[in-house]
């Protein structure tokens, strides 16, 4: 393996066993039984009314998603999507709570960008980890690199459909209000994890808000 292949890698184990560590030592923190990805979700991350600010505010500024690729994939994702305003209170104490969940530094983290699914809405099968052979690479390299962990909060719990589906290992996980989910992109010698590959299922009634947060191998600039 080199690093050419995998740019990062070594980063990527680095981080990989160090939130490891911490995370198996936080009695908040519940792992899924999955040996193919390391995937763990904190309950009750977020309060009702840190929900509901950031829902209103996503409501305040969503406008359709765009992809990194958008170009050939125009029914990738059919979400809305926005950067939310990082100098909020809410927003940067999430920033700051999951930095000390993690241990991941926060200036790793690319800026927090909530979601809202309305009905018939979903974001296909994808991987979060950056393709390295893609037309974006150069720009994401000099940015920060490889993506290490993804933080999703779930803002509200969905009446039916909208689940987040690993589908490599089915695994289907319901949005819960409040509830963090938080999976490593890589795997342990620091190279992607194809079994990482997830998608939000089409909202069947309801609809659905998640923020995310992608972490990446560097700082994220
Ligand atoms: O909304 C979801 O359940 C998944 C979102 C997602 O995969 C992403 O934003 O990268
Ligand atoms: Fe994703």
């Amino acid at each position: 393996m080199t690093g050419a292949a995998h740019p990062d890698f070594r980063a990527l184990a680095r981080i990989g066993a160090a939130v490891r560590e911490r995370l198996s030592a936080d009695p908040s923190v519940r792992r899924f039984p999955e040996e193919r990805i390391e995937l763990y979700a904190v309950e009750s991350f977020l309060g009702a009314d840190e929900c509901d600010r950031l829902i209103g505010m996503i409501d305040a500024v969503a406008c359709p998603s765009s992809l990194i690729d958008d170009k050939d994939w125009p029914d990738y994702r059919t979400s809305c999507s926005s950067d939310i305003d990082v100098w909020d209170d809410t927003v940067r104490g999430i920033d700051a709570r999951l930095a000390a969940l993690t241990g991941l530094p926060a200036t790793s983290g690319e800026s927090a960008q909530g979601q809202r699914y309305q009905c018939g809405q979903y974001f296909q099968e994808h991987c979060d980890w950056f393709d390295t052979s893609a037309g974006y690479w150069p720009r994401e390299k000099r940015s920060g690199g490889q993506r290490s962990w993804t933080a999703m909060i779930y803002l509200n719990s969905v009446d039916e459909g909208g689940t987040t589906d690993f589908t490599r290992i089915r695994l289907s996980v319901p949005p819960l209000a409040g509830c963090l989910l938080l999976w490593n992109n890589a795997q342990a010698d620091g190279t992607p994890n194809p079994w990482s590959m997830h998608a939000a299922r089409p909202v069947v009634r309801g609809v659905k808000y998640v923020v995310t947060k992608w972490f990446r191998a560097r700082a994220w600039r």
